[in-house]
């Protein structure tokens, strides 16, 4: 097979841009699918408009669901331009068939509101969604009352039997593999007869921050949860029965997608502002500002969003980044150019997501020269001087972009597949071309 290979520009000059990042990728599905549930049509403002997103829409639209796409420009101030309006099915309708690709959030998040549906919905993706776990969501929905076909793989493709109505009620399960068993189970919770508490046994849970997101944007549809933080019981979640809102919402910028972007201030020495970082959030990318500080870098808020300068040297650093696994690939580019070794860990769960991450990551660095390791839940990445060369990224938009970052120091590397990246950041070359094509970009 041929390879497609883009050549990752080299940064000769300090970058100086500020930028636009698309709409939270995690904040845009959730809010699709609430706005679904509701018993009322909603507004999604400024989503995110990729692969993810796309497939979500696209789901609940096999469901029954209107979602059109409009441009508004009067909408009070509160975020003009693009925004999908959802309005939702009188009753979901099966039978249907939903592509789940390789998204996450379309993989766990439909099945719990497909049951649902007044008839068989099928759920097939990517190759690699026949790989990543979904059991935690496949048994609960049974222990709830469901009735699923998984062909005895315990994952995709699978057919949930809907049957217009769940009871719902007490769950147990494992998502030390994933929070978004979590998340999904409560996302479409209040809609079951008895509503849904998930009660988590095994080891920690993973992206934490995720599951707040989740619990916040319940309650800002009008659900009642109650969760742990807030006075609720150690790992267990509970969602009261009853109606969603259909609201007004308008999307953050994706923060985990901005790793690449502040990470080339961090690397040539150079300042990088992202656009409308929110002061308050639940999205894991905002922890950038501690991490990306820790190696080097000097973050502050100004008028128009957050600043990152780098003075080009990187520090490296010891992080648990177990809340916080999607930042990791870019992380690791960075580690790559440090001065001094680091130590990711608390990441075992990256085995299972777009690819090995952990797996992946090594290979690819270390094909330029680099010298990481595995461990058992991370990475030990040694800094070493590295070479140009192929780094291919197994169809994880992650992966792409952390070479992006290597290539704007080391000439001669080679992204294989970087159109990828359109999982969650359509246009991401053209994007970096105007980082690095100075002040005015991203304008
Ligand atoms: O709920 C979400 O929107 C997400 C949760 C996390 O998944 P895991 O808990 O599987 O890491 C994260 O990595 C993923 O990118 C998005
Ligand atoms: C793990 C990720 O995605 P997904 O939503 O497919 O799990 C990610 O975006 O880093």
């Amino acid at each position: 097979m041929t390879e497609t290979l883009w050549p990752a520009p080299v940064a000769t000059t300090p970058v100086d841009a500020t930028v636009t990042i698309p709409g939270s990728k995690s904040v845009t599905n959730r809010a699709l699918l609430l706005a679904a549930l509701a018993d009322g049509p909603g507004w999604v403002r400024r989503p995110l408009r990729s692969r993810d997103s796309q497939l979500m829409a696209d789901g609940l639209r096999a469901l029954g669901v209107t979602i059109e796409e409009q441009v508004n420009n009067d909408t009070g101030g509160t975020g003009g331009g693009e925004a999908w309006r959802v309005i939702p099915a009188p009753a979901l309708r099966g039978p249907a068939s939903v592509d789940v690709g390789n998204a996450g959030t379309v993989m766990r998040f439909l099945p719990p509101l497909a049951v649902l549906a007044d008839g068989p919905v099928h759920f097939d993706g990517d190759p690699r969604s026949h790989e990543r776990p979904q059991h935690g969501v496949i048994d609960a929905l049974r222990v709830l009352g469901a009735r699923i076909e998984d062909g005895g793989r315990g994952t995709f493709p699978l057919t949930v039997h809907g049957t217009g109505a769940l009871d719902g009620g007490t769950v147990e399960l494992d998502a030390s593999a994933s929070s978004q068993f979590v998340s999904a189970l409560l996302l479409s919770g209040a809609r079951y007869n008895n509503g849904v508490e998930v009660r988590h046994v095994g080891g920690p849970v993973p992206s934490l921050p995720h599951i707040r997101m989740t619990v916040d944007m319940l309650r800002l549809a009008g659900v009642q949860v109650d969760a742990p933080g807030d006075g609720g019981e150690k790992d267990v979640w509970r969602v009261t029965p009853g109606a969603l809102l259909g609201r007004d919402l308008v999307v953050e910028p994706d923060l985990s997608n901005a790793a690449p972007f502040f990470a080339a201030a961090l690397v040539t020495g150079g300042q990088v502002t992202v656009r409308d970082w929110p002061k308050h959030t639940t999205q894991p990318g905002d922890q950038l500002r501690d991490l990306y500080t820790r190696m080097g870098g000097d973050c502050a808020f100004t008028d128009e969003g957050l600043r990152f300068t780098g003075t080009g040297r990187v520090h490296g650093i010891e992080a648990d980044l177990h809340d916080v696994g999607e930042l990791t690939p870019v992380i690791a580019a960075v580690a790559a150019l440090a001065d001094s070794e680091s130590h990711l860990y608390g990441i075992a769960h990256l085995r299972l997501h777009e690819t090995d991450r952990l797996a992946a990551l090594a290979k690819e660095i270390n094909g330029l020269g680099g010298d990481v390791s595995e461990t058992e839940d991370g990475l030990r990445i040694r800094p070493r001087k590295l070479t140009g060369g192929v780094f291919h990224t197994y169809e994880d938009h992650r992966l792409a972009t952390a070479a992006a970052v290597i290539g704007l120091a080391v000439p001669g590397v080679q992204v294989e597949n970087v159109a990828t990246t359109a999982k969650t950041l359509p246009d991401f070359p053209a994007m970096w071309d105007e980082l690095l094509a100075g002040p005015v970009a991203g304008g």
